[in-house]
């Protein structure tokens, strides 16, 4: 025999009433078909009780509102004929329930009988009308076996009692048998009900009672979830929970079954299998007690619970006085408050719980109360309530005597800035649960949930500032790579949010990438960086990072702000790291704290590998002695490029189109670009230096950056050519070439012009390349080489590219 229990979604309308009909006439077994009431009719009831208890007239109307919808459903289920015997049948039913109302309604009062004969009356019509859809179906009363016994006050299962009856009846069951759930019966033969998540108990119980082989609830998702799937969309179902397992995790929020109500068929060892009513293909979750392979999945599942507070009560007079605890949770029984998660600290000095929120007032007057004493005495010093918590919980018996699980947990929560403000395991190892704020939850699901399930999987949410020459090339290649990326890195790039100066558009999900340019320019809203800052931090999403592809100050200013709240930068932008020592190294100190990434490779030599490598050295230990570089593709292309038939005014604009110079070549032609790289270079090599520091001679006379505007700067500049062509000339006849160069040696860093002949490593630079010799302790007389494209979109788009996907590798 097998026992099938379809809940309120799955028996709401005549469609899905009809799925319920395949289902059971689909199985070859004796079948026991549990129904709850039509999804949404038991509030509905509770509803008019609750208005007739007021004297308002318009519990009437709610019931006429169920009653019809009973009709509808009849009427779409069944031919006209038989859907009138039916509907004189259920009308029988309901003259019942609407003679209680009217009762209530005159006394304005409700007593206990009423409202479990009213509230469980939905049970009594769907079992009834589902009973008449199967060929010699029959229907079994429930409230006739399943007896209660008050026990504290609460209807309690009598199961002995309940046994016998069912038992009695067992020879009378037929192949379908339909029992309404949740609805029982006392001593008096007065109607009771089993209370929340009552129906899956009437499952298990006659499941137990007749040995079933299975208890099948049909519901209306897949089965247990690795985590909610409204929070976290790539959950997926788990396929096999043991019984504990699954309590742990229907505890901690999962709604799939009420935990008691596993407790008959666990003593029995009857498997519980979760099927989906709208998609019985799918496989479902299968409950039991079969342990599986230690090697397998150690976190089965991950919960949560929101709307609930911490409760902290603490003081040096708790230290090793007992009675404390029992004295904290008898004042929560007292008024029947839940605790849901306990920590006390081993010092013993504080014990904190968690609570509903609803709830918090109450239990601090509570412990107010129960502590008076110790209060007055100063022994008891703080009682604090936090509101707004959330309880995170991971679930998993293989969790059990594994090493590194607590640490690959709150390691991940720590790396994305998520606070823990208690922890609780179990000495059972089954789960570790601990508190957040409420707001940092779905952030937190998500971190777990990839942490554990989808470490194969890492989704990089990112933040785009600049959508010019680097930035539109950097939206190109994460169109091109994203699927690449997927599949063979299993790294997700989603682009969460981008603006540039005009425009700006987020979306927490996601945008779609493909056009997002266009779509940026049409559909965006004004941009403002304020605004774009403070949604990145407060969507709050693991793996944030914030790219910044423009040349602009007040960007570089938010990037403090960021890493503080846990968000990575990656930044073409060389303002930050080569404005004032101190803020810069205040950028790195705070990634390093907070465990988020702050990266600028391209910052020095675009796509080159220079400053990885170079930090690389200093780490192993060696010291930078020397180092000598050509920095800059705008002015190395502008040397290469100029001869008697290109002017140099002419080549400045071809470096601007080719994308190499700066968004105002005059940051280039000042000697400005090559000092802040010469700067940042130094700085990484563990030298604190200010751009002050640092001798320039600029590429072109000073006279000519002191123009008002770059316009004006393009028309001076033309009267320069010559002098800049004659130089070259000269130079070029002697065997020589001109080179911009940079030098950090001793501490002290210079930029300017160097004439170099045919034997120096300079010679051949060609283009727009750039090339770094460093010298160190271990690279003394053979200096290390770095020579390539220095600029340019593509490039320099890959190296910011390069740099996304470094902060994924953890
Ligand atoms: N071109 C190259 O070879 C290399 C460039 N870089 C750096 O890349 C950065 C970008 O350069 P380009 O793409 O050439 O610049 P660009 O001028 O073409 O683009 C700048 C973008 O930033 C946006 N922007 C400016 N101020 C903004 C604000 N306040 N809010 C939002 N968006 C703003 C603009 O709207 C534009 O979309 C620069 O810092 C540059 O030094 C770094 C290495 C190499
Ligand atoms: N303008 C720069 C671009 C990279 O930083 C250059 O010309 O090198």
């Amino acid at each position: 025999m097998k026992v099938l229990k379809f809940g309120g979604t799955s028996v709401g309308s005549s469609d899905s009433i009809l799925k319920v009909k395949k289902i059971v006439e689909e199985q070859k077994e004796q079948l026991v078909v549990v129904v709850s009431a039509v999804g949404g009719v038991t509030d509905q009831l509770i509803k008019a009780a609750n208005l007739a208890k007021k004297g308002e007239n318009i519990c009437f109307d709610v019931l006429s509102e169920v009653k019809e919808k009973h009709y509808n459903i009849i009427g779409e289920l069944f031919p006209l004929d038989i859907a009138q015997t039916i509907k004189f049948k259920t009308d029988q039913l309901f003259d019942e329930v609407s003679t209680i109302i009217k009762g209530v309604y005159m006394l304005k009062e409700i007593t206990e009988k009423s409202e479990a004969i009213i509230s469980s009356f939905g049970e009594r019509v769907s079992s009834f009308i589902i009973s008449q859809l199967f060929e010699g179906g029959k229907l079994f009363e429930s409230q006739k076996f399943i007896k209660t016994d008050k026990v504290f006050g609460k209807d309690t299962v009598d199961f002995e009692e309940t046994e016998k009856r069912l038992l009695e009846v067992k020879d009378e069951l037929v192949q379908v048998n339909v029992f309404p759930g949740f609805i029982a019966c006392n001593k008096k033969d007065e109607v009771t009900t089993l209370g929340r998540g009552g129906s899956d108990y009437t499952a298990a119980i006659i499941a137990a009672t007749y040995d079933a082989e299975v208890l099948e609830i049909w519901t209306d998702v897949n089965g247990f979830m690795t985590a909610d799937p409204r929070i976290i969309s790539r959950a997926y179902c788990i396929d096999k929970l043991s019984y504990s397992e699954a309590m742990e995790l229907s505890h901690f929020g999962a709604k799939v079954i009420y935990p008691p109500t596993i407790l008959p068929v666990y003593k029995k060892s009857i498997p519980i299998l979760i099927k989906n009513t709208f998609n019985p293909e799918a496989q479902g979750t299968l409950i039991n007690d079969e342990k599986e392979p230690l090697k397998d999945k150690k976190i089965k599942g991950i919960s949560s619970i929101k709307d609930v507070s911490l409760l902290t009560i603490q003081g040096i007079g708790m230290i090793g006085v007992t009675g404390i605890a029992m004295r904290l949770f008898k004042s929560m029984a007292q008024e029947n408050i839940n605790v849901i998660l306990i920590s006390q600290a081993s010092s013993e000095n504080s014990i904190s719980i968690v609570i509903e929120s609803a709830v918090s007032k109450k239990a601090v007057k509570l412990v107010e109360k129960e502590f008076k004493a110790e209060i007055a005495l100063n022994q008891v010093n703080n009682i604090s309530v936090e509101t707004d918590m959330a309880v995170i919980a991971i679930v998993g018996e293989n969790m059990k005597h594994t090493t590194g699980i607590s640490g690959k947990l709150f390691n991940s929560m720590g790396r994305n800035g998520v606070n823990i403000y208690a922890i609780a395991q179990g000495a059972s190892e089954l789960n570790i649960s601990f508190v957040v704020k409420e707001k940092d939850l779905k952030k937190g699901l998500n971190t777990v949930h990839e942490a554990f399930f989808l470490s194969h999987f890492t989704v990089l949410n990112l933040f785009l500032i600049g959508t010019g020459t680097v930035g539109k090339m950097l939206i190109e290649k994460i169109n091109n790579q994203s699927e690449k990326l997927l599949n063979e890195n299993k790294l997700r790039l989603r682009v969460a949010g981008i603006t540039n100066s005009r425009k700006m558009m987020l979306n927490p999900q996601g945008l779609v990438v493909n056009g997002i340019l266009n779509d940026l320019m049409a559909e965006g809203e004004q941009a403002n960086l304020d605004v774009f800052t403070q949604r990145v931090k407060d969507y709050n999403l693991a793996n944030s990072i914030v790219v910044d592809c423009t040349a602009n100050q007040a960007i570089s200013e938010i990037y403090q702000g960021l890493l503080e709240s846990n968000i990575s930068v990656v930044t073409a932008n060389k303002i930050a790291t080569s404005s004032g020592y101190e803020s810069y190294q205040k950028l790195k100190t705070t990634a390093l704290n907070k465990g988020v990434k702050f990266l600028f490779e391209t910052n020095v030599g675009a796509g080159l590998p220079i400053i990885g490598p170079l930090n690389n050295l200093v780490m192993s230990g060696d010291k930078i002695l020397k180092l000598e570089a050509v920095l800059s593709g705008t002015l190395n292309y502008i040397v290469n490029t100029v001869d008697e038939n290109k002017p140099l005014s002419e080549v400045i604009l071809e470096a601007k189109e080719k994308g190499f110079s700066e968004p105002d070549p005059r940051i280039d032609l000042s000697g400005t670009d090559v000092v802040r790289k010469i700067l940042i270079l130094a700085r990484e090599a563990g030298y604190e230096m200010e751009q002050s520091d640092i001798d320039v001679v600029p590429f072109v006379p000073q006279k000519y950056m002191d123009c008002a505007s770059l316009e004006d700067f393009m028309k001076e500049i033309v009267e320069y050519d010559g002098a800049f062509e004659q130089k070259r000339k000269e130079l070029a006849n002697a065997g020589k070439k001109l080179r911009y160069g940079a030098k950090l040696e001793g501490g002290k860093a210079t930029v300017g012009f160097i004439e170099i002949d045919s034997k120096h490593p300079f010679f051949d630079l060609e283009g727009s390349n750039n090339i770094i010799l460093i010298n160190s302790e271990h690279y003394k007389e053979h200096p290390m080489q770095i020579k390539g494209y220095g600029a340019g979109a593509d490039v320099t788009a890959a190296g910011v590219f390069a740099d996304i996907i470094k902060v994924a590798n953890k």
